[in-house]
């Protein structure tokens, strides 16, 4: 589904990625692992076209993904939940899903459906998003993804900062999204339970990935000195 072949990313001189190999099949999750700075954002930005990249590094369905904006990607079916959620202050919960919703690819996620799944959040719905605790306006965040229809979902730190709680709930929402075959991209600072959510990891460094494999498989040892890079 999505293909990675030699992708290189750079802001002006700097080198922030380098020859990064990596696939993600249909259904599957993934989960990138790696340190402050080791240029896992990055990759994600290159994954959903908000970044210039090399037209042919980038493949979802054989398509290119460089030179495509972001909205291209979306109405590809290529979404993400970008890290510090950035919701719309001045609208309510529901407003901010059917925003989203409204920008979208037609299908069986929408407003309605969420707050079925969440009844928490159907009971705030009509409040601002800013009042709400961090666990619960990140469960807002990814439903303004999960209305989009994605076939591929990019999350980056959805779980930073909440607490055990707020992090199960919200990963109990991505694995019911999950069973509908959507495939994701996880970045997950707890590398514990990033390798407990995904089917296969790729640990990066310095903008490289030196590590990857099934994540049931994974030598939590060369995992951590792959992290640290010792
Ligand atoms: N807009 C930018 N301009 C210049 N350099 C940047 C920019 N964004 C990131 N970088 C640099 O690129 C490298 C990779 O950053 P990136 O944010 O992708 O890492 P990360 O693994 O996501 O880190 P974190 O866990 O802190 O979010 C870092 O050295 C960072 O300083």
């Amino acid at each position: 589904m999505l293909e990675v072949n030699s992708l290189s990313a750079y802001y002006g001189l700097f080198q922030a990625l380098f020859d990064v190999d990596l696939r993600v099949e249909e259904g599957e999750c993934i989960s990138l692992i790696g340190a402050n700075g080791a240029g896992k954002t990055t990759l994600m930005r290159a994954l959903v076209g908000a970044l210039k990249v090399d037209s042919a590094s980038v493949l979802f369905e054989g398509q290119p993904v460089g030179g495509q904006s972001e909205r291209q990607q979306l109405a590809r079916g290529v979404t993400l939940v970008p890290e510090g959620r950035r919701l719309f202050p001045s609208l309510t919960v529901r407003e901010n899903i059917e925003l989203a919703q409204h920008h979208g690819r037609p299908g069986k996620w929408d407003a309605e459906l969420l707050f079925q799944e969440l009844p928490a959040l159907a009971e705030v719905q009509n409040r601002m998003s800013t009042e709400l605790s961090g666990g619960q306006q990140q469960l807002v965040a990814i439903s303004r993804a999960l209305v989009t229809n994605p076939r591929l979902l990019l999350c980056d730190e959805i779980s930073l900062g909440l607490s055990p709680y707020a992090v199960d709930e919200v990963y109990r929402l991505l694995n019911r999204a999950r069973k509908d075959g959507m495939s994701v991209v996880l970045v997950e600072q707890n590398v514990q339970r990033a390798l407990a959510e995904a089917d296969r990891f790729y640990c990066i460094q310095k903008g490289r990935v030196v590590l990857d494999g099934p994540a049931a498989d994974a030598d939590h040892h060369a995992v951590a000195n792959a992290y640290f890079g010792v």
